[in-house]
C-alpha cells in the first residue's frame, strides 16, 4: 500500500577534494578528512552497494518504504518517483549515484511476507571513475544530515557456530526435483536451502561488508536492512540510456588450490551440456524480457569464465540502449528489474511452473534472498544485483540466516548440487570466520 508523503527532499551531492581514488570506501584510511571511513560509520543503518573501489555506502534513515506482494515493484516505483520528482537538487557531481538515491532489496516471491523495502539514507558516499562524492538528502523540516561519527573498531565475529538442515532431505528434494524434469514438468528449477550462522554477541556489519569486498572485489558488495552478501550477478545497470546485464549459471566448484588447474577443468566441465543447456536457459529468459525494451541489444555469442575464489561460473553479458516511450521518458532500472526478476537463473524454465515447484519443494521462505538488491536514482537509472551470495542478519544482530542454491536439470546430481552450495557459501562463512560448514 502506498502512503503519500507531502515532504519535500532536498538533495545536495558535492565533490570530496583530496581522496585518493586507488582507496575503497569500506578501507579504514583515508587521506582526508574522512580518515578511518568505515570505523567511523554507524554499526547499524548502514545501506551499501560496492563493488571494488566504485559504489555507493548511505547511513541515517531519512525515509522507508515497506511493500510486499505482487505489486511490490510498481508500489515502490511508485514512491520513489513520487518522493524524486518535486526534489529539490543541487547535484555538481552528475555521476552514477549522484543525487538522490534509495536502496532497496525485494521479496525474491510474490508470497513471502518479509517486506521488500527501500531506504533513502540521510548522506551518502559515493566514487565512480576515480571521483568521490557525498549526497546529503533532508526534508523541509529535518535537521541537518548526520555526520560521521567517532571511530569505533571493527569487531571480528568471534566464536560463530552454523547449522545447516539436513543434507540428507535437501538431497531427497533435490532428486525428486530431477525426476520432476525428466517427467517433462520443467526443464531447469533453481533449489535453494539455508543455513543459521549464530553468534553469541552482536555481529558487526562494517566488518561483514569489508571483508567481503576485500576478498570479492569483481563482486557487488550489498548490505540493504539487514540484507548482505557480495553478488557476482548483475540483474540489471542502466545509465542514459545504456543498460548491462550479467547472467551467471553453471558453476564449477572444485578448488585445486592450483588456479590454471581449476581454470582448465572448468573450461572442461562446463562446456558440458548440462552447464550450457541450463546457461542458455538464464541467457534466453533475459533476452526475451530485456529486447521489447530496447532499441539494440547484444549478448555474448559465448559465455566466458567467471573466476571468483570460490567457484567458477559460465557467465554472459547483455548491453543494450533503451528505447523512449511515446513521452520522452525511459523505462527506470527498478521497472526492468521487476520485468526480468525472477531469471531463469535463481527460478528456472519455463517460469511460471519452476516458481510453482520451488513453491512446492523448497522446505526454506526465501524471504528477499535471490530477489534484486541494489540502488535508483532520481532519473531512474540504477543498479540491481540478484541478492546471492549472503543472507539475512537476524533480528537481534547476533546471527545470519545464509541461503544458496543452484539449477537444477534432468542431468543434475544431489550431491553434487549440495557441494556447488557449499562452495556457494563460502564468502559468507569466511567473513563470519568459519572455516567449514558442520
Ligand atoms: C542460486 C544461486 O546462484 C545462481 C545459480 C547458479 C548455477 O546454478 O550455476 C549460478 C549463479 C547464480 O545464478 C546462489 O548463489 O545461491
Amino acid at each position: 500500500m502506498l502512503t503519500m508523503t507531502k515532504q519535500h527532499l532536498h538533495a545536495r551531492s558535492y565533490f570530496i577534494d583530496g581522496v585518493g581514488s586507488a582507496v575503497s570506501p569500506f578501507d579504514s584510511e583515508l587521506p582526508t578528512d574522512l580518515t578511518d571511513f568505515l570505523t567511523r560509520l554507524p554499526a547499524s543503518g548502514l545501506s551499501a552497494w560496492v563493488r571494488g573501489h566504485s559504489g555507493l555506502v548511505g547511513w541515517g534513515e531519512l525515509s522507508r518504504f515497506e511493500t510486499k506482494g505482487a505489486d511490490r515493484f510498481a508500489d515502490a516505483s511508485d514512491f520513489w518517483k513520487q518522493l524524486s520528482a518535486g526534489a529539490d537538487v543541487d547535484d555538481a557531481v552528475r555521476l552514477p549515484g549522484s543525487g538522490p538515491v534509495a536502496f532497496g532489496s525485494f521479496g525474491f516471491s510474490d508470497r513471502t511476507d518479509i517486506p521488500s523495502v527501500l531506504i533513502v539514507p540521510r548522506v551518502v558516499l559515493g566514487r565512480h571513475s576515480g571521483r568521490v562524492w557525498v549526497t546529503t538528502m533532508s526534508f523541509d523540516d529535518e535537521p541537518a544530515p548526520e555526520r560521521l561519527g567517532a571511530p569505533s573498531p571493527l569487531e571480528r565475529p568471534r566464536a560463530v557456530t552454523v547449522t545447516a538442515g539436513g543434507r540428507d532431505d535437501w538431497e531427497e528434494t533435490v532428486g525428486k526435483v530431477v525426476d520432476r524434469i525428466r517427467a517433462g514438468e520443467a526443464k531447469k528449477v533453481v533449489m535453494a536451502r539455508d543455513a543459521a550462522a549464530r553468534s553469541d554477541e552482536p555481529l558487526d556489519v562494517r566488518f561483514l561488508l569489508g571483508h567481503l569486498n576485500a576478498h570479492y572485489p569483481t563482486c557487488w558488495t550489498y548490505h540493504v536492512d539487514g540484507m548482505l552478501g557480495a553478488t557476482p550477478e548483475l540483474l540489471v545497470s542502466s545509465h542514459d540510456g545504456a543498460v548491462h546485464s550479467r547472467v551467471l549459471a553453471g558453476t564449477f566448484y572444485n578448488n585445486s588450490g592450483d588456479h590454471d588447474v581449476d581454470v582448465e577443468a572448468a573450461r572442461h566441465v562446463l562446456a558440458k551440456s548440462k552447464d550450457s543447456a541450463e546457461h542458455k536457459y538464464a541467457v534466453d529468459s533475459l533476452v526475451e524480457t530485456l529486447s521489447p525494451l530496447c532499441s539494440s541489444l547484444e549478448v555474448d555469442c559465448e559465455p566466458f569464465l567467471l573466476e571468483l575464489p570460490n567457484v567458477i561460473h559460465l557467465a554472459s553479458d547483455a548491453r543494450g540502449h533503451l528505447t523512449h516511450r511515446s513521452d520522452g521518458s525511459r523505462v527506470s532500472s527498478l521497472e526492468i528489474a521487476a520485468a526480468l526478476h525472477p531469471t531463469a537463473a535463481v527460478g528456472g524454465t519455463p517460469r511460471g511452473r519452476a516458481l510453482e515447484l520451488i513453491d512446492e519443494l523448497e522446505a526454506t521462505d526465501r524471504g528477499r534472498y535471490a530477489g534484486p538488491v541494489g540502488w535508483i536514482g532520481a532519473s531512474g537509472d540504477g543498479e540491481w544485483g540478484l541478492a546471492l551470495r549472503g543472507g539475512r542478519l537476524d533480528e537481534d544482530g547476533r546471527g545470519v540466516r545464509l541461503f544458496a542454491g543452484g539449477g537444477i536439470v534432468g542431468e543434475s546430481v544431489p550431491e553434487y548440487e549440495w557441494l556447488e552450495t557449499v562452495a556457494k557459501l563460502a564468502p559468507m562463512l569466511a567473513a563470519l570466520g568459519v572455516r567449514t560448514e558442520r
